[in-house]
């Protein structure tokens, strides 16, 4: 019998569990299904579907953990019993109908008269005085299972402070149903004109703006907020932005689709960037996380690896973590009486039959009708098991906003089309092969059912958890019944000992079927001690308990992190103001300009230049570009600025400011490597499509940017390799990987050299005006600014000249990027522009308002995320 860990074990394998603390879940629903009467209390009923998600809220909410949980959720549709009354309050909702009898299982298909889908909810508007819903949030924060925050949702002017009006309530679920869930189960819509979808989306960001602001009412900092599936894509970074430092996670229940796919999603950057405002974001199999990661890069051109992705200045982990049952909770409900006797009932009803069993919802993904084609094949290729071996296949109504909306409802025609096929041409008079019940089940008759089978068949097309094959599996504990699992299912990565199938392969599935009845008991036996041992042991606390334990070390790592400090402009300001006399050395790609697609499409823009042009105007000035460009590049789009000097290919070259010279400091060197290395990185070219070669005077560089990510960057690290233990073996030159680039140059000189030399020039204490110098005097100031791993030289040159030659509190070594990044520049800015911004603030030439704002900055904010959803999207 699966066993709950008792309180003192679970506190002495999670110590870090028992820190204590406040976790939110935000979920769409709340865990019950709500009907309303008015002026008096609620009735509450448990929801249908997520059993495993509510399960691991009752946990979190119970004793067995030290966590004060709270859930955050839309009531969901409100049913009001006056509107319906074929459902009064005091009689079974729709939803509980049963399938009556063990008798009505031999009827031939047996569509039952009684079956009905749940009440509709009121068309015409459904009013709630302030009263009710106050009861309604009285009755869900005292829920002594699971405390509840109710998100009420409906427009601006229908929510007053006398009560609210509830229309169309199942409007806030389209956009994630009809668009989200649709598309990260593979399958695409017909494209239309976007204004259907532009207003749904517009409920979608609304609905995930109100779940923001009830969250922010009750947030404490030190929460974790945990925030569950696809409905609620954008909460992560309208939490972020409102609360900066939230510890924020997300976990994505359903499928994630590669990036082909998710690219069809006009939203696919909004949604992507929601989820980026949380510090961990889980899946439940490592293809889904490990598509969400390639989308972060093709689609937002954020670096990732393996663990997670650099965003907006900070680091956002991901992790799998498939999601399991509550096994103790199903073992003991799958044993009660009633489920005995119904057991019983069925096995005496199917006596002499091999049963296999089947149970899902009708959307098209579940694939009832690759199951029924693969059975009907199965009857054909093994003629002998006719009339031996039953389908039991109970269906629920498709909740998927788009097949709802089908008229024609295409999926179930062809379900009951497949269902009199086989039944016609494998039944007889007394027997149906096939055995319908599309309806819900009771809970004793669902888990009797799954007893008393013989096969546990699941064939999903696209599935994010299938909680059915879990139960199965606990369900069969004596009986060691096979379980068929589709590849296509989230949970297929986890019972690895199932029998695989591919739903698409109909033969492949009818030889499973048959071998899966002709396994020997010994077989059996094996395969289920293996599988149930994976779901009693992986259930759904051990799933929490393994995700917040990841959302602290998430934490905690980044914590940890050394954190560059965003550059202090009062101070930058300040310091400049007081010198007399100052260096400027800015590198020019990822810090002057974005990094863009192609090098020749990387100009500065007219600002920076107005910018640089009146920072050099100033004789105290000394304002330098040091770039791995070319000089043909700087000249023509930065040499018309006077008083600027250049040192271009890393060094390689300078021109000194005033001067239309270039001195090639690399003349001596022996080029005799440039054609070995154009030979390796030719060879790369061919073989990664949308490569290709930047050839300068001396450095050579191979760019893969336009490549596809995965072969760019893989390839790239082959020809670094192949370089470094072979050309650079053999010369005097250093293979640096660089910005989607590899970059070969001599090595002895590079930027940090030249940082040196330009101290050296300018630092002139009681020395006469030369050309060079014509000010000359103590370097009062020094500003420089870069972005990629070259930079790094010019910022350890400059730290060791602090101390000796320059004095520490006046030099100012900025990286742009995170502030998580591992550099030895002493601040950070976030974005090139961010530079801009600071060049125009010295040079007086920027926009006024940024001197107006220049000590009001919040630091700590500006380093976490930022507005990344513009507000205008309403
Ligand atoms: O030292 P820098 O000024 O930072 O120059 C470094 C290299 O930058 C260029 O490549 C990079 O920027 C391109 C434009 O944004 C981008 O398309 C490319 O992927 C980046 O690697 C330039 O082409 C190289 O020559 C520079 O060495």
């Amino acid at each position: 019998m699966a066993r709950r860990e008792s309180l003192s074990e679970i506190r002495a394998a999670n110590p870090e569990l028992f820190l204590t603390g406040n976790i939110i879940s935000a979920t769409f629903n709340i865990p019950h299904a709500v009907t309303y009467h008015k002026g008096g209390a609620w009735d509450l009923k448990p929801r249908r579907g997520q059993s495993a998600l509510i399960d691991s809220f009752a946990y979190l909410s119970s004793e067995a953990t030290p966590w004060n949980h709270t859930v955050v959720a839309w009531t969901g549709e409100i049913a009001n019993p006056d509107d319906d009354p074929l459902s009064p309050p005091d009689t079974p909702s729709a939803a509980a109908t049963t399938i009556g009898t063990a008798n009505s299982l031999s009827a031939p298909v047996p569509i039952d008269a009684n079956t009905r889908l749940p009440t509709p909810p009121p068309v015409d508007g459904l009013w709630i005085p302030k009263a009710d819903q106050t009861r309604l949030e009285h009755q869900l924060s005292h829920s002594r299972t699971i405390r509840t925050v109710p998100v009420w949702l409906a427009d601006e002017n229908e929510a007053t402070a006398d009560g609210i009006m509830l229309k169309d309530q199942a409007r806030w679920r389209r956009y994630a149903e009809h668009d989200l869930y649709t598309l990260f189960h593979y399958k695409q819509h017909e494209p239309t004109d976007g204004r259907k979808e532009r207003a749904q989306w517009a409920d979608y960001y609304r609905m995930n703006q109100k779940f923001a602001n009830k969250i922010i009412e009750i947030y404490k900092p030190g929460d974790v907020v945990i925030v569950h599936d696809y409905y609620l894509m954008l909460l992560p970074s309208m939490l972020r932005q409102r609360a900066p430092k939230m510890y924020i996670s997300f976990f994505l229940h359903s499928p994630f689709p590669s990036s082909e796919f998710l690219r069809c999603l006009p939203r696919r950057k909004e949604v992507l960037e929601g989820i980026l405002g949380a510090n961990l974001v889980g899946f439940q199999s490592y293809s889904y996380s490990r598509h969400f990661l390639s989308c972060c890069t093709r689609i937002l051109g954020f670096p990732s690896d393996t663990l997670g992705i650099d965003a907006y200045g900070s680091r956002v982990q991901v992790g799998v973590f498939p999601i399991g049952i509550d096994a103790a909770k199903v073992e003991t409900a799958a044993w009660a009486d009633t489920v005995n006797e119904k057991h019983a009932a069925v096995r005496k009803m199917y006596e002499g039959k091999k049963i296999i069993v089947g149970r899902d919802r009708l959307d098209s993904v579940r694939g009832v009708a690759q199951k029924l084609q693969a059975f009907e094949r199965f009857l054909e290729l093994y003629p002998h098991w006719r009339e031996k071996v039953v389908l039991i296949q109970v269906t629920s109504p498709t909740s998927v906003e788009a097949e709802k909306g089908d008229p024609e409802n295409k999926n179930a025609s062809r379900v009951n089309e497949l269902i009199t096929k086989i039944n016609g041409e494998y039944g007889s008079l007394g027997f149906s092969p096939v055995q319908h019940y599309p309806q819900y089940l009771s809970q004793a008759e669902y888990f009797a059912l799954l007893r008393a089978a013989d096969i546990g068949l699941i064939t999903s097309v696209r599935d994010g958890m299938n909680t059915t094959s879990l139960e199965y599996i606990v369900c069969q504990k004596d009986s060691n019944g096979p379980l068929i699992l589709s590849e296509f299912s989230g949970t297929a990565g986890s019972l690895r000992d199932a029998i695989h199938i591919n739903p698409w392969d109909l033969s492949g599935v009818a030889e499973k079927i048959n071998m899966a009845l002709t396994m020997s008991e010994e077989e059996r036996a094996k395969m289920q001690t293996s599988l149930y041992t994976h779901v009693t042991t992986q259930n759904v606390q051990s799933w929490i308990t393994k995700f917040i334990r990841k959302v602290h070390a998430a934490l905690s790592e980044t914590n940890s992190v050394t954190s560059t400090p965003l550059l202090d402009r009062a101070l930058l300001l300040s310091r400049y103001r007081a010198a007399k006399k100052r260096l400027f050395m800015f590198d020019y790609d990822g810090t002057l300009t974005p990094i863009v697609r192609e090098p020749s499409a990387a100009v500065p823009s007219e600002r920076i230049i107005r910018y640089l042009q009146s920072l050099a105007s100033d004789p105290r000035n000394a304002v330098w570009i040091i770039s791995g460009r070319d000089q043909e590049f700087l000249q023509q789009h930065l040499g018309h600025i006077p008083r600027i000097g250049f040192s271009a290919e890393h060094g390689s070259f300078m021109r000194d400011p005033g001067s239309h010279e270039w001195v090639n400091l690399a003349e001596k060197f022996d080029m005799g490597w440039q054609a070995e290395v154009m030979e390796v990185f030719q060879r790369y070219t061919d073989k990664v499509p949308g490569s290709f070669i930047e050839r300068k005077r001396c450095a050579l560089t191979w760019h893969y940017r336009l490549a596809e990510p995965e072969q760019g960057l893989h390839m790239s690290r082959e020809c670094h390799r192949e370089l470094e233990t072979g050309i650079a073996q053999r010369w005097e030159v250093e293979v640096m990987p660089g910005k989607a680039n590899i970059e070969v140059r001599p090595t002895f000189i590079n930027k940090g050299e030249i940082a040196k030399r330009l101290v050296a020039t300018y630092h002139n204490p009681g020395a006469a005006p030369t050309e060079k110098d014509p000010y000359p005097g103590e370097i009062e100031f020094a500003l420089c600014s870069g972005d990629d791993f070259t930079d790094e030289d010019m910022f350890r040159s400059l730290n060791s000249a602090c101390g000796t030659i320059l004095d520490d509190q006046h030099v100012f070594t900025v990286t742009v990027g995170a502030s998580t990044k591992v550099t030895l520049a002493k601040w950070h800015l976030l974005e090139p522009e961010d530079v801009i911004e600071c060049v125009g603030l010295l040079a007086g030439a920027g926009d006024p308002a940024s001197l107006e704002r220049v000590g009001e900055v919040n630091l700590a904010a500006l380093s976490q995320v930022e507005g990344h959803i513009p507000a205008e999207e309403l």
